[in-house]
């Protein structure tokens, strides 16, 4: 595996070392030494998967409050997704910064992203699946929401998204901790 740092602090863009013969190949996709010796979470208590069946499907930008907040291990497998980084960490020398790495299935590469920071991703072909492994179990009231089109973030979309929720649509802007509510 090969983990290269991003534009976040502590998102890393995870690349597998394939060994192929004349079956195919063989590829180690994630290693709890290796994580742990980087400063990344190792230990993934839940894994999900989402199955996205048109391009330009948009799900995010999701993560958790603390003291539930998740760190994700990311991967497409199957199709070709854009995925998102957001540091939401205010004291994050990459705070309200983001980083994007593209997943395709046939690379096999990954996305680990910190906790602190939200995930969101648009597809890019039709027939995508997602697997994500958390650090953190699931817990509904910590659930938190910034929006994809937030001009605080002025994320670089590869294009507009066709399809989202009507949750993903309609969350509010976010507003950095400490700025005054007008
Ligand atoms: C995350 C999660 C969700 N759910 C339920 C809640 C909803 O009834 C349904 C769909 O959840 P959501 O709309 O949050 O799914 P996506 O919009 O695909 O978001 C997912 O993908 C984006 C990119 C993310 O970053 C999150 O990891 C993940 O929430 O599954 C569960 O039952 N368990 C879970 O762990």
């Amino acid at each position: 595996m090969k983990l290269t740092p991003t534009a976040i602090v502590g998102a890393f863009h995870v690349e597998v070392s394939p060994i192929a013969d004349h079956r195919g190949l063989f590829a180690r996709t994630f290693c709890a030494e290796t994580f742990a010796s980087c400063g990344l979470e190792s230990v993934f208590p839940q894994c999900n998967l989402s199955f996205s069946p048109h391009r330009g499907t948009l799900r995010g930008l999701h993560f958790q409050a603390e003291p539930h907040a998740e760190a994700k291990l990311v991967r497409a497998t199957r199709g070709r997704v854009f995925e998102v980084a957001l540091d939401l960490r205010p004291h994050s020398p990459s705070y309200m910064k983001w980083a994007s790495v593209e997943l395709d299935a046939t690379e096999r590469n990954a996305f680990y992203i910190p906790p602190g920071c939200a995930h969101g991703l648009l597809t890019l072909e039709d027939e995508c699946e997602v697997f994500s492994q958390m650090s953190t179990a699931y817990h509904p009231p910590s659930a938190r929401i910034a929006r994809w089109n937030d001009p605080a973030f002025a994320i670089s979309w590869p294009f507009e998204p066709l399809i989202l929720s009507d949750k993903d649509a309609e969350c509010a802007c976010y507003r950095p901790q400490g700025a005054t509510h007008e």
